[in-house]
């Protein structure tokens, strides 16, 4: 059998290990040939492959990044695909003589296998995002490394604005989904956790940051990139997200800077100096933790066994404990959000 990989999407912390999880098993125990892909579709159209065997994974699972490259380049032109590009992607499948296609990537990624697989094309899931927000998996490689970098950054700033009694303000990502935010913010004993599944006025927000300063103490705030202000009516529409010039690969406008427009705000109405920190792709970067690698490798084992069993149209999914085979349809086609009571544990605190 030949087997493809190609990631898509931003990068996560694991994916390197997710490839070299399924290397081991394809190649090795299976006797599979694999072939790697490089920047995601860009390398699928243009032919830009790499082998992928035992010494190609060699040492790879602690380096952040992902050596085959990764990026929002569509596999069509239009977004759902025209008759004739479905023609050339096939012609370009055959061409590349592919038994099957391992999609590293998140809910997006996942998107496309799933649209793959309605079309016959032999697909498996492999789940990865920082954001957490992929339906069907209990938790996707990434996100425990990110969390980690968050939750380090919160310590930090809480020393520094303790010293100077600010409140202090850290921006995580997050587009639509908090569970960074709320996992770094649980983790640092933050004093607010903003997140996109439920904004909050800016006067409810100013009443606990001026609560924490009436008992004596300096506020951390952490706020996902996606949250959006509510109105002071709570009939009004929230806020649209704050986005930065430009857009991303796929089109999509880029998010980031709620922290420097909260910052203002909360200053203007408690009077206390407020500081903005935006954590950005530091989050995605460097060595993934432990837990991210063991989860990343059994993911790759499982969707090169899925390959093997022709267990095409499925994602490699962590439930509990196992990674179980699901439908793709049942990862896509609804995000991960945070659930009300996650929220509200942590609400209840606030202040
Ligand atoms: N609904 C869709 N239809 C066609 N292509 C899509 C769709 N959603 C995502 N894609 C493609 O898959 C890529 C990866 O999705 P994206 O959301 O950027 O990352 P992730 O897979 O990590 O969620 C996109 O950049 C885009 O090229
Ligand atoms: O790398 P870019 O294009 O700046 O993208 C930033 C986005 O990527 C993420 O880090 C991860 O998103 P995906 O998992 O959907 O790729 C988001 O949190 C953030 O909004
Ligand atoms: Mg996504």
């Amino acid at each position: 059998m030949k087997l493809g990989v190609l990631c898509s999407g931003g990068d996560s912390p694991g994916m390197n290990a997710a490839i070299r999880g399924a290397v081991l098993r394809g190649v090795d125990v299976h006797g599979f040939e694999m072939v790697g892909f490089m920047d995601g579709w860009r390398g699928f159209h243009e032919g830009d492959t790499v082998p992928l065997d035992r010494p190609a994974v060699r040492g790879i699972s602690p380096l952040g990044g992902v050596m085959l490259g990764t990026s929002r380049v569509p596999p069509f032109p239009s977004r759902a695909g025209s008759r004739e590009e479905w023609e050339a992607f096939a012609a370009r499948f055959a061409e590349h003589g592919l038994d099957g296609l391992l999609l590293i990537g998140g809910n997006g990624t996942q998107t496309v296998a799933k649209m793959l697989a309605d079309r016959g094309f032999p697909v498996v899931g492999l789940p990865k995002t920082i954001d957490n927000d992929l339906d069907g998996t209990d938790y996707t490689f990434g996100f425990d490394t990110a969390v980690s970098i968050a939750s380090e950054a919160v310590d930090r700033l809480r020393t520094t604005g303790e010293s100077h009694r600010r409140c202090m303000v850290l921006e995580v990502m997050g587009r639509d989904a908090g569970w960074i935010a709320l996992h770094a913010g649980v983790a640092g004993g933050a004093q607010l956790v903003l997140i996109p599944e439920y904004p909050e006025s800016i006067e409810q927000i100013a009443a606990w940051v001026a609560e924490v300063r009436d008992r004596g103490r300096s506020s951390l705030v952490v706020v996902a990139e996606g949250f959006r202000i509510a109105g002071h009516d709570s009939s009004a529409e929230p806020s649209e997200a704050v986005t930065r010039a430009g857009l991303d690969g796929f089109g999509r406008p880029r998010l980031g800077g709620i922290a420097e427009v909260l910052a203002p705000l909360i200053e203007e109405l408690t009077g206390i100096e407020t500081r903005a920190t935006v954590l950005g792709h530091v989050q995605r970067g460097g060595s993934p933790t432990a837990f991210d690698r063991v989860l990343a490798t059994r993911s790759g084992i499982a969707a090169a066994d899925a390959a093997l069993a022709g267990a095409w149209g499925t994602m490699a999914a962590l439930q509990g404990n196992r990674i179980e085979l699901i439908p793709l349809g049942d990862a896509v086609g609804r995000l991960k959000t945070v659930p009300h009571e996650r929220y509200q544990e942590a609400r209840l605190n606030f202040g």
